[in-house]
């Protein structure tokens, strides 16, 4: 950095001072916190953002969103140039940058830094960084404080795409870089087009007439539901409702989070909408449930990310099946793509039996997007889903390539037939299905399209198997982080004896799994307990939550 530069970055961190006793970390989706307390940290991710843009001559993706957590709260990450979460080499720096109180030092460790991954500021062609926010109040300082911290790498440029999704930033930048038109417009276009495609192919056939043509969308109160308003209308056979589109409080009672872990009907959700099928997005629209109210009660059957990840995984392993022609060796293909589907803990143990029962390799990741996106992108078609609704298909280049060629050839020696058919759905959903990030909008509309394809009520789709009863709950203690585990955060080595005692008491349980972790955007360590049935795994989360209070202390609540 010349003189120039430290100072005028001197002169803009000493405007965003750090809070005292804060301590940020980048966690499992970047830095969250009260929004009271982020200026620093996101005015400190900016100048992360435009050094990135810098050294990989990419457009970077900065959003400001809490996702499902409470209104008050707000956080930032970044996108990288293809679209996914920033590079994990770069989040230990990012924890310094956002602690670093004094400015002086904040220069000296950016001087270091720059040095270390040799990025070179002088000459360096135009960066830019695209900015998003979700729409919680505190969105609108905070884009501020990103921009100035943007801006005060000179050169770099801030485009402000307004209120998005978390997945349209995402996605924005993914076309940004390869020179697509990054507009909302484009995303939607893109969207609807492959959409109508799947449909065009459905099988003639009565069965698809058995589909109900209406949709039930919760929206959270957040980003999602009024870009779903956007599109309604283009639609064609779906009519979709949308509720909880902004006039009540963001993720108070609404949402997908809300809807997986209390299995509660969402707020303008009622009786009369029993057996409907229902879906229900999260602050930010990168988590996408279903779930039908329960007739009588204020309960719900939820359809969770393990049942959206099956139904995908029957879809596209049967356009594989169909595309590679019958297996008397007289197939005319000659690629032979890798289906893989990405998991965690989280994950329903029956979604994970039922998986390998149908022939799929099925990975386990710890839990983060971008821990499942990386293990997905080492298949031609790799499919991540968490239980709580994120997740999405990713395509590889090399099967994209293979397929566009086949698809040709198909087209002038058999169009129409079955093979053609089945390399067209192929290519539709990897256009309609967000390839850079999980994306609840997106996701929705592919759930749509292969239900009508199946001839499926959201009650069949539900019966594919029965989920195993299973409990989540979360700890206050002292220090979340002295809790270590391994084995896809399956195992605790660290305090020691705590697994031992988890083991201990999980073998009482028929059926019973349970695992700890220290989330990463709560100060709570999470439990997870399965079993064979809802008290069973009930009475094993609350007696690990003894457990862990035992060793690891009662936190301030
Ligand atoms: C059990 C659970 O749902 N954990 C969520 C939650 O992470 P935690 O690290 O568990 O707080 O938020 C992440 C970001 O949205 C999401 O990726 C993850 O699945
Ligand atoms: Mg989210």
């Amino acid at each position: 950095m010349n003189q120039l530069q430290q100072s005028a970055l001197l002169d803009a961190a000493s405007r965003f001072p750090i809070p005292a006793g804060s301590k940020f970390s980048y966690g499992t989706s970047g830095f969250r916190a009260d929004a009271s307390l982020l200026e620093s940290t996101v005015f400190r991710v900016g100048i992360l953002a435009a050094l990135r843009s810098i050294q990989t001559r990419s457009v970077i993706g900065l959003m400001i969103t809490a996702s499902h957590n409470h209104i008050s709260d707000n956080g930032v990450k970044l996108a990288d140039p293809s679209g996914g979460m920033l590079t994990q080499s770069w989040e230990p720096f990012a924890d310094t940058l956002a602690n670093a109180s004094d400015p002086h030092s904040l220069i000296q460790l950016l001087g270091d830094f720059i040095k270390k991954e040799n990025i070179i500021l002088e000459g360096a062609p135009a960066a830019e960084v695209l900015l998003g926010r979700d729409t919680r109040p505190s969105g609108e300082t905070l884009l501020e404080a990103a921009k100035q911290g943007i801006t005060s790498l000179m050169g770099t440029t801030a485009s402000d795409m307004g209120i998005v999704t978390t997945p349209q930033l995402h996605w924005m930048v993914r076309a940004k870089n390869k020179g697509i038109e990054a507009t909302e417009l484009n995303y939607y276009n893109q969207m609807l087009t492959s959409f109508r495609c799947l449909l065009d192919y459905i099988p003639k056939g009565d069965s698809s007439k058995n589909v109900s043509d209406k949709l039930i969308v919760d929206g959270a109160d957040g980003v999602g539901g009024e870009k779903l308003e956007n599109v309604k209308t283009r639609l064609g056979y779906l009519t979709i409702d949308v509720r909880n589109c902004g006039d009540g409080v963001l993720n108070e009672g609404v949402g997908a989070d809300y809807v997986q872990k209390e299995k509660m009907v969402p707020r303008n959700f009622g009786p009369a909408d029993a057996g409907m099928r229902c879906a229900s997005l999260d602050g930010d629209a990168d988590r996408l449930v279903y779930f039908y109210v329960i007739s009588n009660s204020n309960k719900i059957d939820l359809v969770d990310g393990d049942k959206i990840l099956s139904l995908f995984a029957l879809f596209l392993k049967e356009q594989l099946r169909v595309l590679n022609g019958p297996e008397d060796g007289k197939t005319n293909i000659s690629y032979k793509a890798s289906l893989g589907v990405v998991q965690t803990a989280y994950a329903n143990g029956a979604s994970t039996d039922y998986l390998k029962q149908m022939g799929l390799e099925v990975v386990m990741t710890p839990t983060g997007v971008k821990h499942l996106h990386e293990k997905a992108a080492e298949y031609d078609i790799g499919i991540y889903f968490e239980a709580n609704g994120h997740g999405t298909v990713l395509f590889s280049d090399a099967f994209l390539s293979w397929l566009e060629i086949t698809n040709q050839e198909l087209s002038s020696t058999s169009k129409d037939s079955d093979q053609h058919k089945a390399a067209l759905r192929l290519l539709a959903v990897s256009r309609l299905i967000n390839q850079a990030v999980g994306d609840a909008l997106s996701g929705l509309f592919l759930v749509e399209a292969i239900l009508k394809h199946m001839g499926w009520s959201i009650h069949k789709w539900n019966e594919l198997y029965q989920d195993l009863p299973s409990r989540q709950l979360k700890v206050k203690v002292v220090d979340r982080t002295a809790v270590i585990t391994e084995n896809a955060e399956t195992k605790v080595v660290s305090p020691a004896g705590i697994q031992e005692a988890i083991d201990a008491e999980t073998d009482k349980y028929p059926k019973g799994r349970c695992f700890i972790r220290p989330s990463g955007t709560e100060d709570v360590v999470r439990v997870y307990a399965e079993a064979s049935n809802q008290e069973a795994a009930d009475d094993l989360a609350k007696s690990v939550v003894r457990l862990v209070e035992q060793y690891l202390g009662f936190g301030r609540s």
